[in-house]
């Protein structure tokens, strides 16, 4: 069934799309610019497309029904990849949890009337984001105007930008399609809000323009928007310090017993109503939580990860706790080379955690917060074959390999980590069903690593470490493991440089974090490849995991580390495949 606010926003799109359709269209939506020459000479290379809208149906077939009832005939239902992108970012949710449909529909009255539905059943979006459609229906995100231009497309890029106030948003190339056109470009604006206009403009044209595409990804960064920008970036640690408040206060907890008022919530935290009464309204602001009638207030799905049974929790504390304070240092990081962290403490951060408990147990539950995203995700891509023995170099707590155990009743695991590490690893799966195909040993991954592995696990662990060090660890896998043995590597990567596309990934940021405070870096794909080689492996492929992570896959090359012959005791020969 499609609810009413859905047939609404569908008739809202056909009506605008029925408005726009002809020549001047860019014209109409110009405004106060319709004045211009250049404007006009836009529109006469511009033809309208359609107006996109985003729906949340029962099932997709809902929304076919509405458009044929509204004299709309239907394209096959296509996936998309950039919108469901868009809402898997903007709820903190991995992109595999929702189901994104697109609808091409055109009227049967006028072929040009185009429109173009997202869809997301509601019961998937729910389950994914509680809070998302009614979010998503309140501030109309994804909706947008398109034309598709004959003209030249970095001339009608700087009309939009020079002469009609539109700041550049994004852009891409999909190869797929207009193929015989060479692909399709993609330009994104935010436009000036007309009212009862959706705020975001496309243009497409068909071909590749990746100098044009470049120039206009660069100029989001320099367009008119600029300051705002860079005030909210300087800004960016209040946000960071007013979650880590929340964390520390207990507010998400308070809020997850159901709706509150601020003067309920400065109660039960034991804080002052009216600075409570501001900090909700930032939290807000920074969708953490969310303002219902009655003055109330609840989490979002983002608030609902800084409880206190969320591995998030933990990851918040120790970033606003001492990853904040090192960070303090991180301009000695930047002219040394060395860690923010052992200018601040005097120590490396592992040897810190070892040498206080809670700490360490601390980050040993943050580092389940991503691991927990993709360990299903991984157990899917890699069924690991029956009798398989796993070894978990750096494993942590185990959250990996206890997921890979609990899918997997035929696999047994060893958990490898630092004396401090394991103990009170073992604690956690004591009464776990596994426990018999458990084993957890400790030791120094630089030293050795346990020998009896058909699959090696280095999850996170690399990018901690420079390169030296990355290849020691390396070498004592390659060391431990027989020829048939395989080495799953989960990191993120940064883009091959000869790319060219701008990297918005998580992948820099965690950069700098690796800089400040564990003297490692992220790396490409072919800096990682090289690494490998190095130690006597051969990378085979790279498959992504969910939040940006990916899983390259390794195997023993004929030659050991250095063009040495490998002296692992040979495996059974099992393959992750
Ligand atoms: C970033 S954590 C990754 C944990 C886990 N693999 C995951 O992905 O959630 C890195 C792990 O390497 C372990 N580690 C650091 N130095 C080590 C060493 N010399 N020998 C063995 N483990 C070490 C740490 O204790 C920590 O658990």
């Amino acid at each position: 069934m499609l609810e009413s606010q859905d047939q609404q926003r569908l008739k809202i799109a056909i009506g605008q799309a029925q408005q726009l359709v002809g020549r001047d269209s860019l014209v109409h939506v110009a405004g106060e610019f319709a004045n211009e020459e250049d404007v006009h000479e836009l529109a006469s290379e511009a033809a309208f497309n359609h107006v996109a809208t985003l729906v949340f149906p029962d099932s997709v077939d809902d929304v076919r029904s509405f458009l044929a009832e509204s004299g709309f005939d239907t394209s096959a239902t296509v996936a998309s990849t950039v919108v469901r992108n868009r809402l898997a970012r903007r709820y903190g949710v991995p992109e595999e949890s929702l189901e994104v449909s697109i609808i091409l529909a055109s009227s049967r009255s006028d072929a040009q009337v185009g429109v173009e539905v997202f869809a997301v059943p509601r019961s998937c979006a729910e389950r994914a984001a509680p809070g998302m459609v009614a979010d998503e229906r309140a501030h109309d995100w994804e909706s947008h105007l398109a034309w598709v231009l004959t003209g030249d497309p970095e001339r009608a890029r700087r009309i939009c930008t020079e002469k009609m106030a539109m700041v550049p948003d994004g852009g891409g190339y999909n190869p797929h399609q207009d193929v015989e056109s060479g692909g399709r470009s993609v330009l994104y604006f935010r436009a000036p809000v007309r009212e009862g206009l959706p705020a975001r403009f496309e243009l497409t044209c068909a071909g590749h323009y990746p100098d044009v595409l470049a120039a206009h990804i660069r100029s989001g960064a320099e367009a008119p928007g600029a300051p705002t920008k860079l005030l909210s970036i300087l800004a960016g640690h209040w946000a960071a310090r007013a979650v880590h408040v929340a964390v520390e206060i207990g507010l998400c907890d308070v809020l997850g017993q159901g709706p509150l008022t601020a003067g309920d919530v400065a109660q039960q935290t034991d804080c002052d109503p009216a600075a409570v009464d501001r900090l909700l309204r930032y939290l807000t602001h920074l969708g953490v939580v969310r303002r219902l009638g009655e003055n109330k207030y609840s989490n979002t799905p983002l608030g609902a990860l800084l409880r206190a049974d969320s591995p998030f929790s933990d990851l918040t504390r120790m970033y606003g706790g001492e990853f904040y304070d090192a960070w303090r240092e991180f301009a000695s990081a930047v002219r040394t080379g060395h860690t923010a962290f052992s200018h601040k403490y005097g120590v490396e951060h592992f040897d810190y955690f070892a040498e206080r408990p809670t700490t360490a147990r601390t980050f040993d539950r943050s580092m389940q917060a991503v691991t927990n995203l993709v360990a299903d995700e991984l157990s899917r891509t890699f069924p690991f074959p029956a009798g398989a023995m796993v070894v978990d170099i750096g494993g942590g707590n185990g959250t990996l390999l206890r997921a890979i155990l609990r899918e997997n009743p035929e696999v047994s695991g060893i958990l490898f980590d630092r004396e401090h590490v394991s103990c009170n690893a073992v604690a956690e799966h004591e009464d776990a069903s596994y426990r018999s195909r458990f084993s957890s040993v400790a030791g120094d991954f630089f030293a050795e690593v346990p020998g009896s592995g058909d699959i090696y696990l280095l999850s996170r662990v690399l990018h901690d470490w420079n390169d030296e060090d990355c290849v020691r660890i390396l070498a004592a896998c390659r060391r431990a493991c027989g020829a048939g043995a395989e080495l799953l590597v989960l990191e993120r990567l940064l883009p091959d440089a000869e790319t060219g596309a701008p990297d918005i990934s998580l992948t820099a940021p965690w950069d700098m974090q690796m800089l400040a405070i564990t003297g490692g870096r992220e790396r490409t794909r072919s800096e990682y490849g090289t690494l490998l080689t190095k130690a006597g492996f051969r990378l085979d492929e790279v498959r992504p995991l969910p939040v940006d992570m990916n899983v390259l896959v390794a195997v023993p090359a004929a030659a050991g580390p250095d063009g040495q012959p490998g002296s692992g005791v040979p495996s059974p020969g099992f393959r992750a495949r």
